[in-house]
């Protein structure tokens, strides 16, 4: 996912996605440019000074007056200006964060099932915080002051030239030095910095996963294991970091020595020059005075250079992730009132050079009609349901609701009219009314109440002491997996769905809770057309129609009596189950 995009292709990125706040941008570099002059303006000042005032025969304390009160002026016109300034970028940083933040969010927004299936969570969860927070950091504590750095060294060099050139040349050595030295941190510190990211995204989305799955890690004793892999990948998390700073202080080492050098060479130069007056005491004081100011922003550089290189291997990381084919594009197109939902020559695989996992599909559920999925394991049931609600998009043909392709339907028309029920994990964090109000926010508790009364759950709700506002914990983990189920059916009669897409729950539930979520079903579909994954001979026996999952397609098509007397695969099956049970 990350992409390997050159630092210019960065910025100039970057710049555009800034191009609605150009004109703050504008004016916070030209603040910036201002108060970087008047900061640097002192020891000019002090030049004049001593060489027109203190250097002669007398004194003169006009000239000192006059340069300490336009030292103060300007030294408080800086002071205003750049507080102006950091407001400005402040505000430009905020917006461009959160704009980031929102693309990212609609980005993934956008993306079926399948991404989620093979990007773990962590990655995501990465890039929305601790990449988003990097960019965060930068922007306030690392752009103003880099640039400002730049400029002074800029302004600085030029500032050199113009008092001697003499001066200016005995720190050249020295200087290329130090351009030798960044330009080596530069290259260093990008690769080292894009591994602490990795290292990141590797401990979260370890510790993500191991966290959902606590229970399992329960179940199979895998304590002492999860403890050790977490243990490993923190350890190579802070060895990432380690590194990483210790190149930052070989840099800073190499930097000191430059400047000290620089000082010293320049003193030795400066002496010889004064004594056959080729430079005066003033500029040597003033030029000495520049060589210690650059100190601090060459210094600062080492430390802003990392900022700004967690920041762009944070941009990096979001840029690619935005990059990413968005494989459940939005569609414009409202749907008709009444239709029926149909595969039309459906063709599926999950990935380029992988075997079709269905071809040629054709199958039409009219409205209020009940069709039945059965099949062997591994046919493709429930990658059919998946396509038949736009979970993600087929690869050949085409998915219609009222012969409209589902690919050119807005996501709200298409989640109220064709909703899938799950097995399971549809829960999230949260309470009751919250996990109900997901489909429909504006429902009043008095309409939540009346969905779960309608499935049957008005006495659950009843007994439990927080009613709607019970928490159900983490995936729904407070409730119990029938529970679970009856939430996930009062969802559909608050969404009024036409069509609804049911993976009918295999999972262990009692004999009294698999009776009321069989008659939740039968409750939350009535009225509308119904696709089922079967895994009940009551549900197959029950449904207007059957279809018969193998080998990639529809095999059989037909009622429970019409399929058995073909004595076909439908046959086959009735028979291995009445065997089996
Ligand atoms: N995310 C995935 N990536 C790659 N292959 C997948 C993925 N999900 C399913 N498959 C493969 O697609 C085929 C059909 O799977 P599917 O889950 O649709 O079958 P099913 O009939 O619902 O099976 P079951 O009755 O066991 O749930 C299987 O070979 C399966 O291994």
């Amino acid at each position: 996912m990350t992409s390997r995009r050159s630092p210019d292709g960065l910025l100039v990125r970057t710049l555009l996605l800034l191009r609605p706040r150009w004109p703050m941008v504008a004016l916070a570099v030209m603040l910036l440019a201002t108060t970087t002059a008047t900061a640097l303006a002192g020891p000019w000042i002090l030049r004049h000074a001593i060489d027109e005032g203190l250097v002669g025969d007398r004194p003169d304390t006009g000239v000192i007056t006059r340069a300490g009160i336009l030292y103060l002026s300007l030294a408080v016109t800086g002071l205003v200006l750049s507080r102006l300034q950091a407001e400005l970028v402040g505000r430009i940083g905020e917006w461009f964060v959160r704009e980031l933040r929102s693309r990212t969010v609609d980005h993934v927004m956008a993306m079926s099932v399948r991404y989620f299936d093979r990007t773990p969570a962590g990655v995501l969860v990465s890039r929305l915080t601790a990449d988003v927070d990097a960019l965060q950091d930068a922007v306030q504590l690392g752009v103003v002051p880099f640039t400002q750095a730049v400029l002074t060294l800029v302004f600085l060099v030029a500032i050199l030239f113009a008092l001697s050139w003499q001066l200016a040349l005995v720190c050249a050595l020295p200087a290329a030095a130090l351009f030798a030295a960044t330009v080596w941190f530069r290259r260093a510190s990008r690769s080292a910095f894009a591994r602490v990211r990795d290292r990141v995204a590797d401990t979260v989305t370890e510790l993500t996963e191991r966290l959902a799955g606590l229970r399992v890690v329960r179940a199979y004793r895998q304590e002492a294991s999860t403890i050790a892999s977490l243990r490993g990948r923190s350890r190579r998390q802070l060895g990432a970091n380690i590194t990483a700073v210790r190149l930052q202080s070989c840099y800073l080492t190499a930097m000191e020595f430059a400047t000290v050098g620089s000082i010293a060479a320049v003193l030795a130069a400066g002496g010889a020059l004064a004594t056959r007056d080729a430079v005066t005491v003033g500029t040597l004081s003033a030029f000495v005075l520049y060589l210690l100011l650059a100190f601090e922003p060459v210094q600062s550089l080492s430390f802003l250079v990392t900022t700004l290189e967690l920041a762009a291997a944070a941009l990096r990381k979001i840029y690619g992730l935005l990059d990413e084919p968005v494989d459940l594009p939005e569609g414009t197109r409202e749907l008709p009132a009444v239709g029926s939902l149909d595969a039309a020559n459906v063709g599926f695989r999950y990935a380029d050079g992988q075997p079709d996992v269905l071809h040629a599909v054709h199958l039409t559920i009219s409205p209020g009609e009940r069709v039945a999925l059965v099949g062997p394991t591994g046919a493709g049931k429930s990658t059919l349901a998946k396509l038949m609600a736009r979970l993600f998009d087929p690869t050949a043909g085409q998915v219609r609701y009222a012969e409209v392709d589902l690919r050119d339907v807005t996501r709200r028309a298409l989640r109220s009219r064709v909703v899938m029920v799950a097995q399971d994990g549809q829960l999230t964090t949260g309470t009751l009314a919250h996990n109900l109000r997901a489909v429909r926010p504006a429902a009043t508790d008095g309409e939540l109440a009346g969905a779960l009364a309608s499935v049957g759950a008005g006495d659950w709700l009843e007994r439990l002491p927080g009613g709607l506002a019970t928490e159900v914990g983490e995936g729904g983990s407070l409730l119990s997996a029938g529970e679970r189920q009856l939430v996930a059916l009062a969802r559909v009669c608050l969404l009024d769905a036409d069509v609804v897409v049911l993976d009918e729950a295999t999972s262990g539930l009692d004999p009294g809770t698999e009776r009321l979520v069989e008659a939740a079903v039968v409750a939350a579909t009535a009225d509308r057309a119904v696709l089922v994954i079967a895994h009940r001979m009551s549900t197959v026996r029950s449904a207007d129609r059957i279809a018969v999952v193998d080998t990639g397609g529809v095999a059989e098509i037909g009622t429970h009596d019409e399929l058995l007397a073909r004595g076909g695969r439908y046959a086959a099956l009735v028979t291995a189950f009445e065997t089996h049970t």
